[in-house]
């Protein structure tokens, strides 16, 4: 008969129990957080965390928890995934403290997935914290400046001129009958990679879907089952992100993220670059400094930062914009009386301004209506976050260090407290933004860790569905959804199912 002695000696188990202890000590006090500082929440079991993940894997249950939560928690509500404490928090004065105020002890998005997308995407703005997202932020945001977006403005035109002479012919040799999906996708990722790079991919004129960039665009979204396990081990104990970082694991596919760091370095050892180009890469190009100087430097980008923000422009410019681009349309075909309106306004602007020029974009307001109204209704991102640097007590609730803030943009813009009827399309709801809490509503963010690419996106946006207002007229055909239309997400909020619609090409007397 053995005895635990003959297995281990008496000190290895000695060992082995006291960290028993600790590890337990310490789990025990994480679990306890959630009600030393009375935030509402049920307490941590292994089904809990079975439901919360089934719950995450059924977006339409996700999308419509949060109302449930309010009605039953109230306004804040805690829930533990593995060792990390989430706080949902739905009360817009909490949340203006947050991201505005007291945006210091909140700076960062989040602390999950940031060191497991390689070394060049690791220093993504979306992913870089404190001092290191300052530096790339603050050298990054005059690239987005009013003048800047000027200069880029010719680069929109000509994509868009592109997407025009798409829809023509899709209006004269397929009946009219289309995918707006595919010819907006196809549109956002030329308008992002000739604005990003400055490199015409030929991305509209293709007809197969197999086209490289689309293909290698998409593709970085899809994540495969090794990473998707990686990814459920980061969400619980986040610091084997630290091996991830270590190693230079990506979870992003490898091919993908080759053939876009394989276009910025292209560029980097082109000598006869055009150094006098309006494009991003050659802004981000003129700011390099080296790995060293980064280290104390207030300003700058180093190669590695230069690629991952070139591929996050990318990442974060192309679904997003492509797929709102989407919704708007279908809610144009779908509320003719809307269509109507925004057609009429772009025919006085285009005849005041003398053509779809920059100022004539920046005056279209109910288009901006139909836009923000859209974005209510199918906001690009579902749930935000903000990451807390240190306990801190906002309006009588104690926020614990190191959890993660939720913001959930798409409960807010669903939620009949805020929202007469909220399923319903109405752009006039949104004619007044002085009238609309714009914590209650932000699409793109709020403070200054806000989306840098909002105003490049909304005049991308405008700019398109003003052309395709003033060509086309956009219908529903038999197949069309009705509304309000199924949605998930996977990079961004995107309709379930395909969305057919039907162009006709406008004469010139209408
Ligand atoms: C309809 C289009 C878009 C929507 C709805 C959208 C929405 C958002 C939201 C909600 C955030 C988080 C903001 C926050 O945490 O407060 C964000 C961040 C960001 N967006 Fe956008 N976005 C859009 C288009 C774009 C475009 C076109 C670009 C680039 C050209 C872009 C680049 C970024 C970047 C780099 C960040 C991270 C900023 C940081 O952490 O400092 N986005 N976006």
């Amino acid at each position: 008969m053995y005895s635990p002695l003959d297995i281990l000696s008496l000190e290895t188990w000695i060992l082995l129990g006291t960290a028993f202890l600790v590890a337990r000590y310490y789990v025990n006090r994480q679990f306890q957080i959630l009600k030393k500082c009375n935030i509402p929440h049920e307490p941590m079991s292994i089904m809990k965390l079975a439901s919360l993940i089934k719950d995450r894997k059924k977006p339409d249950g996700y999308f419509t928890k949060t109302l449930e939560i309010k009605e039953k928690y109230g306004r804040i509500y805690g829930y533990y995934v593995g060792l990390n404490i989430r706080v949902m928090i739905y009360d817009p004065e909490i949340l203006k403290q947050i991201q505005i105020k007291e945006s210091g002890i909140f700076r960062d998005r989040r602390h999950t997935f940031t060191r497991c997308a390689g070394k060049e995407m690791n220093t993504s703005l979306t992913a870089a914290k404190g001092n290191h997202w300052k530096r790339i932020r603050t050298t990054i945001s005059p690239m987005f400046s009013i003048a800047k977006i000027k200069e880029m403005f010719v680069l929109v035109e000509n994509c868009t001129d592109k997407m025009v002479e798409t829809l023509n012919e899709i209006s004269t040799n397929d009946k009219g009958l289309f995918l707006p999906k595919d010819v907006l996708h196809k549109l956002s990722l030329d308008v992002i990679c000739s604005s990003a790079f400055n490199v015409d991919m030929h991305t509209q004129e293709s007809k197969t879907e197999e086209l490289q960039m689309l293909k290698m665009g998409r593709k970085l979204f899809d994540i495969q089952v090794v990473g998707s396990v990686l990814l459920g081990m980061f969400v619980l104990f986040p610091s084997l992100e630290r091996i991830a970082e270590l190693v230079n694991y990506s979870l992003f596919p490898a091919d993908s993220i080759k053939y876009f760091a394989g276009l910025v370095d292209a560029v980097i050892k082109n000598k006869d670059y055009d150094k006098s180009r309006a494009d991003l890469m050659t802004l981000m190009l003129k700011a390099k400094i080296s790995e060293k100087k980064a280290k104390t430097a207030e300003k700058g980008l180093t190669r590695n930062e230069i690629v991952g923000n070139s591929i996050q422009m990318i990442l974060a410019g192309f679904e997003t914009t492509g797929n709102t681009m989407l919704f708007v349309i279908y809610n144009l075909a779908i509320y003719k009386d809307a269509q109507k309106k925004a057609r009429q306004e772009v025919k006085e602007v285009v005849e005041k301004h003398e053509g779809l020029t920059y100022e004539a974009i920046m005056s279209l307001k109910y288009v901006t209506q139909c836009i923000n109204e859209t974005l209510r209704l199918y906001p690009a991102i579902v749930v935000n976050s903000r990451y807390c640097e240190k306990e801190v007590t906002i309006q009588g609730v104690t926020i614990p260090k190191d959890c993660h803030i939720e913001i959930h943009n798409y409960a807010f813009g669903r939620d009949e407290e805020y929202w007469e009827n909220p399923t319903l399309f109405n752009p006039d709801r949104m004619e007044d933004m002085s009238k609309i809490n714009p914590i209650v509503f932000q699409p793109f963010g709020a403070g200054p860790r806000n989306c840098i690419g909002m105003r490049f996106a909304m005049i991308e946006m405008k700019m398109a569905i003003s052309k395709i207002l003033l060509n086309f007229e956009l219908d529903t055909c038999p197949d069309t959804p009705k509304p309000p239309i199924d949605i998930t997400f996977k990079a961004s909020v995107q309709p379930k199912e395909k969305i057919p619609l039907k162009i006709r090409r406008l004469k010139s007397s209408e």
